[in-house]
C-alpha cells in the first residue's frame, strides 16, 4: 500500500476543490449513522442562519417606530415591534438547545458508525496485514482522529450554510445602501484564507508523522500501567528508563506544538489587525452618513450591526472552509484505510470463492497433506520454511519439534490460513486449503496458540468463545473444561462459571499460569472440530498436568486429526508422527520409534532432554 500522497500535495486551489470530492461519501456516513438527527439539525441551521438578520431588521424597525411615534401618543406600535424582536430571540434560543441536544446525541451516533466500520475491516483483514507497521499507523490514525472528524465536516458544513444565510441577508441589507462596503466586508477574510489553509496542512503533517512515535508512547504507557508487564519493569527498575523514553517523546510533541502555536498567533494577531483597521474605517464612513444627515439613525443601527454581521459570517464560512479541507486529510486517512482492506479482502475471497463451488460447506477435515510448501514472512528475504511436503489422516497426530525459531509455529499459521501466498500447495481433503472459505475451515479448527489470550472475563467467556453458538450451554462449557482437567475449577469459583477472571476488572479472580493454559486448551476443546491443533500447550503445565492433557487430547482426537508443537519428549514420543524442523525444512520426519534407531537429530534431542531430566531428579 502507497503512503497516502495528500501530505505531499500543495495548497492550492484545485486541491481545495478537490478536498470537497470526499462530500457524498461523507454524507453517507452522516446519513447512515442517523437519518432523523441529521435532518433536524439541518433545519434547525437554516432556521438559525436567518434569525440574525430578522433581528437586526426588528431592532431597526424597533428604532425607527420609537423615532416616528415620539410625540403621538401612542405606544402599541413600539411594543409590537419589540414583542416581534423578543419572539424571534426567543426563538432562536430554543431552536440552540434543541439543536445542541441532537448534535449531542448525534455526534455519538457518528463516531459509533465509524468506529463499527472500522472494527468490520480489521475483522475482516489478514495476519499479514495486520501485522504490518503501516497498516497499524494507518489504522492509529483512523481509530484516533478520523472518527470524530466526519461530525466536524458535518458541523463545518452547517457553519458554512447558516453563515451564507445570515451572510446574504445582512449583506442585502447593506447592498441596498452601499454595495462597495458590503463586497469589502465579505472579500476581507479571504485575504487570509491561503494563510490559515497552509497552517492547517502543516498542522496535520505534524500529526501524519507523529503516528509511529504516538504508538511508541501508547505502548511505553501500556508497559508502565498494564500487569503483565508491572512485574518485570518493577524488579529490572525500568520504570525510570520507560518514562524517561515517555517523557522524550511527549517533550518532542511539544516542541512541535509551541512552533505550531507561535505560527498560529502570528497569522491571528496580523490578520485581526488588518481587518480591526478596515472594519473601524467602514464604520467611521457609516458613522459620518449618519452625521452629515445621509442615512437616518434607525438605518444608522442598523448598517454597524450588519457590518459586524457580513464581516463575521465572511469569516466563518472561510474559517469553516479552512477546516474542512484540513479535516478532509483526516478522513482521507480513514477512507485510505477502509478502502485497503476492503481490497485486500477483495483479493483473498476472490481467490477463494473461484473454486468454492467445488467444496461443500459442511466438510470434516479428514486429511492434510503439504506439497513442497514454502514460505516467507511478507517483507523478509528468507524462508521460515522450505520445501515441506507430509501427508496426515483421520486418526493420527503429528508432533511438530524442532529448536526455537525453526519454523514450527509457522507451519500451523499455514494449515490456518493466516498466511496464504506461499510456494507449493497445502491440500484439505485433497483439495487447495484455499478452495475453502475461512468459515468452512475455522468451524473444524479447535486451536490453542502458543501466545493465547487471557480473556479478562468470565470463565463461561474464556472457554465459550471456542465456540460462541454453545457459549450459555453449560453442558458442553463444562464438557471442555473437564476434556482439559479442569473439571473442579468450577465449584471453586465464587460465581462458578460466570466468575470474572483476572484481575483487571473489579472482583476478578486470577488464576495461575498452567489453570490459564488449560483453559485455553478447553477453549479450543469446546469445538467439535475434525482438526486440533496446540501450539506448546504444556509450557506452564507441571509435568504431572502435561501427561494428563495428553491423555485427554489422544483420547479426543481419535477419529480426527490432532497436531501439536511440544518441546516435551516425553509426550512426543506417543504422537503417530514426527515431524523435525530444523532452520525451515524438514530434517526427518517418522515414529519416535524409526527416528530413535536413525539416531540423528531427534535422538539426540531426546537423549540431551531425559537425560537432563535423569540428572535433575
Ligand atoms: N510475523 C512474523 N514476521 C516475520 N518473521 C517471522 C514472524 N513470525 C516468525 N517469524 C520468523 O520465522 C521464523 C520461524 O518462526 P516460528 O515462530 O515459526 O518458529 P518456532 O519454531 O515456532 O519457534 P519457537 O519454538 O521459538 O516457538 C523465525 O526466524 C522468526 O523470526
Amino acid at each position: 500500500m502507497q503512503a497516502s500522497t495528500q501530505s505531499e500535495k500543495p495548497v492550492s486551489l484545485k486541491n481545495i476543490v478537490f478536498a470537497f470530492s470526499y462530500w457524498p461519501r461523507i454524507f453517507k456516513i452522516l446519513w447512515n449513522a442517523n437519518s432523523l438527527h441529521f435532518l433536524l439539525i439541518l433545519i434547525f441551521n437554516i432556521t438559525r442562519g436567518v434569525i440574525p438578520a430578522l433581528l437586526l431588521l426588528a431592532s431597526q424597525s424597533i428604532v425607527n417606530t420609537i423615532v416616528k411615534m415620539q410625540g403621538t401618543g401612542s405606544f402599541f406600535p413600539i411594543a409590537s415591534a419589540v414583542a416581534v424582536f423578543v419572539g424571534l430571540t426567543l426563538l432562536n434560543e430554543i431552536i440552540t438547545i434543541f439543536e445542541t441536544h441532537s448534535k449531542s446525541i448525534y455526534q455519538t451516533y457518528i463516531s459509533n458508525f465509524v468506529n463499527v466500520e472500522i472494527f468490520k475491516k480489521v475483522g475482516s483483514m489478514s495476519l499479514a496485514n495486520f501485522e504490518n507497521a503501516y497498516i497499524q499507523d494507518q489504522l492509529q490514525r483512523s481509530q484516533q482522529e478520523a472518527n470524530y472528524r466526519p461530525y466536524e465536516i458535518f458541523e463545518q458544513i452547517l457553519g458554512i450554510l447558516t453563515g451564507f444565510v445570515t451572510l446574504f441577508s445582512s449583506a442585502a441589507i447593506l447592498i441596498t445602501w452601499n454595495w462597495i462596503i458590503a463586497l469589502t466586508l465579505g472579500l476581507i477574510p479571504v485575504l487570509f484564507f491561503f494563510a490559515y489553509l497552509h497552517l492547517g496542512k502543516k498542522e496535520f503533517l505534524i500529526y501524519y508523522s507523529r503516528i509511529p512515535r504516538h504508538r511508541k508512547a501508547w505502548y511505553l504507557t501500556f508497559l508502565l500501567t498494564r500487569d503483565s508487564s508491572f512485574k518485570e519493569a518493577k524488579l529490572n527498575q525500568l520504570h525510570t528508563h520507560f518514562l524517561s523514553e515517555y517523557q522524550s517523546i511527549i517533550s518532542g510533541f511539544l516542541k512541535e506544538d509551541k512552533i505550531l502555536a507561535n505560527k498560529r498567533t502570528g497569522i491571528s494577531l496580523f490578520s485581526q489587525l488588518i481587518s480591526n483597521i478596515l472594519i473601524s474605517t467602514i464604520i467611521m464612513y457609516i458613522a459620518y452618513s449618519a452625521f452629515a444627515g445621509k442615512i437616518n439613525i434607525g438605518n444608522f443601527v442598523a448598517y454597524i450591526s450588519a457590518v459586524t454581521l457580513t464581516f463575521t459570517n465572511s469569516q466563518n464560512i472561510v474559517f469553516n472552509i479552512v477546516d474542512i479541507c484540513k479535516n478532509n486529510l483526516y478522513v482521507e486517512q480513514l477512507f485510505n484505510f477502509l478502502d485497503y482492506s476492503r481490497e485486500a479482502n477483495i483479493t483473498e475471497s476472490a481467490k477463494h470463492s473461484k473454486s468454492n463451488k467445488k467444496i461443500a460447506s459442511n466438510q470434516k477435515i479428514r486429511s492434510i497433506e503439504f506439497r513442497s510448501v514454502s514460505f516467507r514472512y511478507p517483507g523478509t528475504d528468507f524462508y521460515a520454511l522450505k520445501g515441506i511436503s507430509f501427508e496426515l489422516e483421520q486418526g493420527e497426530t503429528l508432533a511438530i519439534v524442532g529448536k526455537n525459531g525453526s519454523g514450527k509455529s509457522t507451519l500451523v499459521k499455514l494449515i490456518t490460513l493466516l498466511y496464504s501466498d506461499y510456494e507449493g500447495d497445502i491440500l484439505i481433503n485433497g483439495e487447495n486449503i484455499k478452495s475453502f472459505t475461512e468459515n468452512q475451515l475455522y468451524k473444524e479448527i479447535g486451536m490453542v496458540f502458543q501466545d493465547f489470550v487471557h480473556y479478562e472475563m468470565s470463565l463461561r467467556n474464556n472457554v465459550g468463545f471456542g465456540d460462541i453458538k454453545n457459549i450459555e450451554n453449560d453442558f458442553e462449557i463444562n464438557r471442555a473444561l473437564e476434556n482439559a482437567g479442569l473439571a473442579s475449577l468450577t465449584c471453586q469459583l465464587p460465581h462458578y462459571l460466570d466468575t470474572q477472571l483476572g484481575k483487571y476488572f473489579q472482583d476478578g479472580y486470577q488464576l495461575s499460569g498452567g489453570q490459564w493454559q488449560r483453559i485455553a486448551i478447553s477453549r479450543a476443546f469446546m469445538r467439535d472440530a475434525s482438526l486440533y491443533i496446540l501450539d506448546e500447550p504444556s509450557a506452564a503445565l507441571d509435568p504431572e498436568a502435561e501427561k494428563d492433557i495428553f491423555k485427554r487430547f489422544n483420547n479426543l482426537v481419535n477419529d480426527r486429526i490432532g497436531i501439536f508443537i511440544s518441546h516435551r519428549y516425553t509426550t512426543i514420543r506417543y504422537a503417530h508422527k514426527i515431524l523435525v524442523l530444523d532452520g525451515g525444512k524438514i530434517a526427518e520426519m517418522g515414529t519416535h520409534q524409526e527416528l530413535m534407531e536413525k539416531d540423528e537429530i531427534y535422538a539426540e534431542l531426546y537423549n540431551m532432554q531425559i537425560e537432563q531430566f535423569q540428572t535433575a531428579h
